[in-house]
């Protein structure tokens, strides 16, 4: 079995000393967030890490489905001096989404909806995400997501336009495919059919065999981790357990299901006047590249450029290559 390398462990970690440490701050106490499907909600906690000295510029790291506020634990080779999000140099600010369940309001925190967990949408996060920058006193944001996080940039880019100054999306699309909606559909059935657990489990092995790719998986897990147990067998009972321990079946189907309705038309993304730079993978089996290419090519200001992984969908978090400095080209 052929391990891989992650270049971070390479690095010196990311200035702790900048680091704000997780911090919650509720918002809309006075006047309540209009939801999407209809409901209003007041005291939203939000959950966020910041890094570098507050100014009016900020860049905003927008997380993936099961990721956190903590930039700095879960993409270290971007964060630090003289990388893309250097907090020397940049307010860096990253926040757990409303839904999430790493210290945001989650669904079980709010009204349902006959007897339904409330429907969250990638705009309410957006909203959500807006409030915070205001309490912050931010009022220009670059914005860089990767996976969930590069569909919320597509929200925010179309929520907010007069904050938002230009926006790194990477291997996202602007709108969910029969084929992404679908791994979410047996997901979340996994989930109905086993809830308490089992089921976010097979929720999560589902979704691996899509952040993976079958060269990735060739190199990493061929062969049996013992006798009679294929590797990759025991790989994916293993990642199903690591998501129970750390993440929230209902979580999980509130976040699918808002990038999923997430359906923005060719004529609104046509709209959108900052210049973006749009990230493709080359082996990402869930948002294929020419997929991921296409709804670059409908920005006006919009640049493409593909990161040349084995290791699929994930390609982002563990083997990002040149990403960090053509990121960073194009936000400085
Ligand atoms: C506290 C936290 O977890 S914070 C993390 C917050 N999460 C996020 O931000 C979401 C984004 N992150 C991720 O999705 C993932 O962490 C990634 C993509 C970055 C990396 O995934 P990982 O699971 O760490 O990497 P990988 O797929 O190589 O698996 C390695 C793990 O599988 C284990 N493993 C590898 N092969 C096998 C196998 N055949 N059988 C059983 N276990 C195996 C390794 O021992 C290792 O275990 P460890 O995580 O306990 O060290
Ligand atoms: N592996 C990442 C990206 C998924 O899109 C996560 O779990 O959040």
């Amino acid at each position: 079995m052929t391990a891989l390398t992650y270049p971070a462990s390479h690095l010196p970690p990311a200035t702790p000393e900048r680091c704000s440490g997780l911090q919650t701050v509720t918002l809309f106490c006075s006047e309540p967030l209009l939801l999407d499907c209809g409901q209003a909600v007041t005291h939203v906690r939000v959950a966020y890490h910041t890094y570098g000295e507050a100014r009016e510029d900020a860049t905003l790291v927008l997380h993936a489905l099961t990721g956190t506020s903590a930039v700095h634990e879960w993409w270290p080779e971007f964060l630090g001096e003289g990388r893309p999000l250097d907090p020397t140099r940049d307010f860096v600010v990253c926040a757990n989404v409303i839904g999430g369940c790493a210290g945001s309001t989650g669904p079980a925190e709010l009204a349902s909806v006959g007897g339904q967990d409330a429907s969250l949408s990638l705009r309410d996060m957006a909203r959500v995400g807006r409030a915070l920058l205001d309490h912050l006193g931010v009022r220009r944001v670059s914005l860089v997501g990767g996976s969930m996080g590069g569909m919320l940039a597509y929200a925010w880019l179309l929520e907010c336009p007069d904050l938002v100054e230009k926006a790194v999306i990477i291997g996202a699309p602007a709108r969910h495919s029969p084929w992404a909606i679908g791994l979410n559909t047996a997901a979340r059935s996994a989930i109905q059919a086993a809830p308490g657990g089992e089921g976010l489990k097979v929720a999560r092995q589902i979704a691996m065999l899509s952040y993976r790719s079958p060269e990735s998986f060739a190199l990493t897990q061929a062969g049996q981790r013992s006798p009679g147990t294929p590797a990759i067998t025991s790989y994916l009972q293993y990642q199903g357990e690591k998501l129970h321990a750390r993440f929230c079946e209902r979580s999980y189907v509130a976040l699918t299901w808002a990038m999923d309705m997430f359906q923005p038309t060719d004529d609104e993304l046509r709209s959108i006047r900052a210049p973006v730079l749009v990230v493709g993978i080359r082996s990402d089996v869930l948002y294929p590249p020419a997929e991921v290419q296409g709804y670059a090519a409908l920005l006006p200001h919009a640049q493409y450029w593909e990161l040349d992984s084995v290791h699929g969908h994930d390609a982002f978090l563990m083997d990002a290559q040149d990403l960090p400095e053509r990121v960073r080209a194009f936000l400085s």
